[in-house]
């Protein structure tokens, strides 16, 4: 047996018929004028679109949906190269709009697809007709779209602190480290602030741990509220916190570790029926051409928090050289 199609008797033609109805891929001929010539089961069976009502008709006006500039281009394109074209459900979801029926999930979505264009060529070898082929790929691309989200899910976990949602000490300082260097580059100022809530360990011996948890969160909610879109806050260790400042110097800093002192200072707990009142301390340290290495630059905001503890609380330091 060849595969040369003058040698297929009516019996293999028969069969081979059989088959394209059947297979589990899309089959779709059209000509030059993209009229459809050829519409296997699977078309049928995911358009609703029997063969007879296929047969003959422009694919565009019976699928009007179709991406007809890009699919004339596409399928020009295997007309005149007499090579093939392809799309991959990444680059193009789908070209036809069916429905997959997904027995894991049992939920009904849309069929994801990847599509070749094959020519077809008559006994003079010129290319007479086209062939679409519909791959559905609902599985495979639903997996990854999938692990792709679990994946990035992980990602934010990793970086996110658990008991308030802020960055948690080791993304918080990859960014610090970050903007350390951004700043070696363009010299436009930035400034860190850093904070602690003042007599905490009295706050968890008189209320208990669990509402203390609730001031820290508290904390963690009244900075997202002030702060910039641009600002970075992180919870650096169980009640310390910190803040970068992109492209702001100490002064507008400390206008922004004021309001958050303050704020603080007025937001009041409550737990269990007991209200809980707190104040912190902060330091702010605007970087200086002279530090070398982000630490210097946290060792100074720290430095300007402790002297803000050592002064008797609820203020703010500015670090000064
Ligand atoms: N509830 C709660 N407490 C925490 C957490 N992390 C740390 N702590 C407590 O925070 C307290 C910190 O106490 P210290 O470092 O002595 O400081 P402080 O009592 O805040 O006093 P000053 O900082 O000097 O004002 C300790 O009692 C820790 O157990 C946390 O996630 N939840």
């Amino acid at each position: 047996m060849t595969n040369d199609p003058q040698d297929l008797d009516m019996p293999r033609l028969h069969w081979l018929m059989q088959m394209l109805q059947t297979v589990d891929v899309g089959l779709v001929v059209v000509d030059r004028a993209f009229d459809i010539q050829l519409w296997n089961g699977f078309m049928e069976n995911h358009s609703g679109v029997r063969t007879s009502q296929a047969r003959g008709n422009n694919i565009f006006s019976l699928f009007p949906e179709l991406p007809d500039q890009w699919l004339t281009r596409k399928i020009e394109s295997v007309f005149t190269l007499d090579s093939r074209a392809y799309s991959t459900w990444g680059q193009r979801p789908h070209l036809f709009r069916f429905k997959s029926y997904r027995p894991l999930t049992g939920r009904s979505e849309q069929m994801y697809q990847n599509v070749t264009i094959i020519p077809l060529t008559g006994m003079d070898k010129r290319v007479t007709h086209a062939c679409i082929l519909i791959y559905d790929v609902t599985d495979i691309a639903t997996s990854k779209i999938e692990l792709e989200k679990a994946n990035q899910e992980l990602a934010r976990l990793s970086r996110t602190d658990r008991l308030t949602g802020l960055n948690n000490r080791g993304h918080w300082e990859e960014r610090l480290s970050q903007e350390f260097r951004r700043f070696r580059r363009s010299q436009t100022p930035s400034s860190l602030v850093m904070f602690d809530i003042d007599h905490f360990k009295k706050v968890n011996d008189t209320f208990g741990h669990q509402a203390g948890d609730e001031v820290i969160k508290q904390v963690a909610s009244t900075l997202l509220s002030l702060q910039r879109e641009t600002d970075i806050s992180g919870r650096y260790g169980g009640e310390e916190f910190g803040v970068i400042l992109p492209e702001t110097n100490a002064e507008q800093a400390s206008i922004m570790s004021e309001r958050l002192r303050v704020s603080l200072e007025e937001a009041e707990v409550e737990y269990e029926g007991q209200h809980i009142s707190f104040t912190v301390s902060l330091g702010v340290c605007e970087i200086t051409p002279d530090m070398t290495e982000y630490s210097q630059w946290l060792e100074r905001a720290d430095q300007a928090l402790y002297h803000s503890k050592r002064n008797g609380r609820n203020q703010t330091t500015v670090h000064s050289t």
